[in-house]
This record gives structure tokens, sequence and C-alpha cells, in this order.
């Protein structure tokens, strides 16, 4: 008992967490989407917000950039309470904040470069000269130098994710939050783009949270997450990918995490869906 008492003692995931969710209930009008959603997202890791189709990954998400705000329960960043105090405090918390969304949202009248240019233009006080210079340099980190001056409608789908990667990074945030970054690529181009996650965790020291479907992705990148589950409205596993796909023993979750292991014939997977539906 007294070594139980010392390892929760020693426990505590939220001194090393940047991001804290804490008892969320999260929804849309009265429709609850997901309750009692508590997750640590560690300074310098890569957190994976996973489940089914309509689970609630997406309006996850949106929460942690301060797009809705939570029914109840309380949201964190590097200690302070984000939905406390005036719109200002949230401000100043957003400026941390760099956000791809699924279709990397380009602005299609506007030139790749006069896209990355966008958050600087608004939110700093750097003349135009300066501004380009910081443009080419995000646009030389995602490999995208030459696109500079072509439009998005000239550019692959890839090219327009790196591009919306580049325009993410535009005011050097220290967390970057990606929905569906792989969504619609082929799994060269997905994998290269994991390359490129992975440079930027490891070599600007950034926190990633990431939704994602992909899970040759999610095994190759993430460190952490959670599953959440779309008929309880609860997440039902904490953990890595990795650790989920092997060790997790609750049946959804590892039908989940091992389906692309699994050679299976058409149709297996309805059965199993059924089966787990009712929790056996
Ligand atoms: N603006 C909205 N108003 C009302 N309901 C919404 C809204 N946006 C999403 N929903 C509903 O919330 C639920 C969760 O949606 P969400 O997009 O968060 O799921 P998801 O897990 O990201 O799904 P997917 O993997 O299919 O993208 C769905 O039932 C969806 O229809």
């Amino acid at each position: 008992m007294a070594d139980g008492q010392t390892r929760e003692t020693a426990r505590k995931p939220e001194d090393d967490a940047l991001l804290s969710l804490r008892d969320i209930t999260i929804g849309y009008g009265t429709k609850v989407i997901q309750s009692d959603v508590s997750l640590d997202v560690r300074r310098g890791s890569i957190f994976a917000i996973m489940g089914g189709s309509g689970c609630g990954k997406s309006t996850i998400l949106r929460s942690m950039v301060g797009l809705l705000r939570p029914m109840s329960g309380k949201y964190s960043v590097d200690g302070d309470d984000y939905w406390s105090g005036p719109d200002s405090h949230r401000t100043a918390l957003n400026r941390r904040f760099g956000v791809l969304f699924q279709s990397g949202a380009l602005w299609s009248s506007m030139t790749v470069g006069e896209n990355i240019s966008l958050p600087l233009e608004m939110f700093t006080r750097l003349n135009k000269d300066m501004i380009r210079h910081l443009v080419e340099m995000k646009l030389g980190l995602v490999g995208l130098s030459h696109a500079i001056d072509l439009y998005p409608s000239e550019i692959s789908g890839g090219m327009c994710k790196r591009a919306g990667l580049a325009r993410a990074m535009a005011l050097d945030p220290d967390v970057l939050f990606f929905d569906e970054p792989s969504a619609g690529l082929d799994p060269v181009t997905s994998a290269r783009l994991d390359d490129l996650i992975l440079t930027l965790r490891d070599g600007l020291g950034a926190t990633i949270i990431i939704v994602s479907h992909e899970l040759p992705s999610l095994f190759a990148i993430a460190d952490d997450g959670i599953f959440l589950d779309a008929r309880t409205k609860k997440p039902i596993a904490h953990g890595s990918p990795r650790d989920l796909r092997d060790h997790c023993t609750d049946p959804q979750v590892h039908a989940f995490m091992n389906r692309e292991a699994r050679t299976e014939p058409a149709g297996a997977d309805t059965a199993r869906k059924g089966q787990n539906a009712n929790g056996k």
C-alpha cells in the first residue's frame, strides 16, 4: 500500500502538461457530443485524438483552439485557465497556437506567399521586406520555396497541405493543431508530411495535437493520445497509438487500432462493428 501511495504521489502528468483538459463536456446547443474528457498534452509531445467517425474528435480540437466553449469542465494552457477572464486573455493564448484545418484552407484568390503573409500582416507590425523574408523562411521549412508566387489552384493537394502548415507556423506558435493532415493524400506524400511533422516537433520543439484516421501515420509519429467512443460519448482509452494497438484490452479500441494489420473478408468489418456495438 505504501508503494502504491508513493507511485500515486509521484505520478502527476499535469506537472509536465502544456495543455490540460479536466472533465470537459462538449457539444452543440444542448446536444452533448463528449463528456468526462480529461487529458494532458505533454510539452514537446505529439498527441493523437482518435476514434471512429463522428465521435467528436474535431469538436474537441475546435474547443482546444478556442472555437467552441465547453459546456463544463476546465481547459488550461500552461497552467492558465483558458476560458476564464476577458477575450484578450484568450487572444494572447491563441497567439501561441497554429492550426491546420482539414482542407488546408488557403485563400484561392491569393498566392501561396500572400496566404502565409496574411497572419503576419494582421498580427505584427513588421514591414513588407521583413514579412517576405519570413514567408520565404517558412516556405523553405516545408520545401515549397519555389511555390511562393503560385496560386493554390496551381499546386497539388499535398503542396496545399504543406503551404497550410507554413501558414500555421507563420507566427512561430509553440502549439500546433492538425485536423486530418493526411486526408486525401497518397501514402508517399502522407509519409513525407509525417516526416515534416516530426521535424517540427524535434527541430522547433513544438507541441502537436493531431486528429487523424490514418493509422500508419499515427503509429509513426504520435507518442500519446486518447480514444473517444461515439456510443457512450466518453473517452474509453488513453495511451500512444502503438500502445493501444498492442496492449489495449477494450475490444472496440483493439479492433479499430488493428484494422489495417488484419486481412479479413469483405463484410467482416461490418460484422465486427455490430458485435462491438453490443459490447461483446
Ligand atoms: N456545428 C455543428 N452543429 C451541430 N452538430 C455538429 C456540428 N459539427 C459537428 N456536429 C456533430 O458532432 C458530432 C461529432 O462531429 P465531429 O466532426 O467532431 O466528429 P469527428 O470524430 O471529428 O468525425 P470524423 O472523423 O467523421 O471527421 C457529429 O455527430 C456531427 O454531426
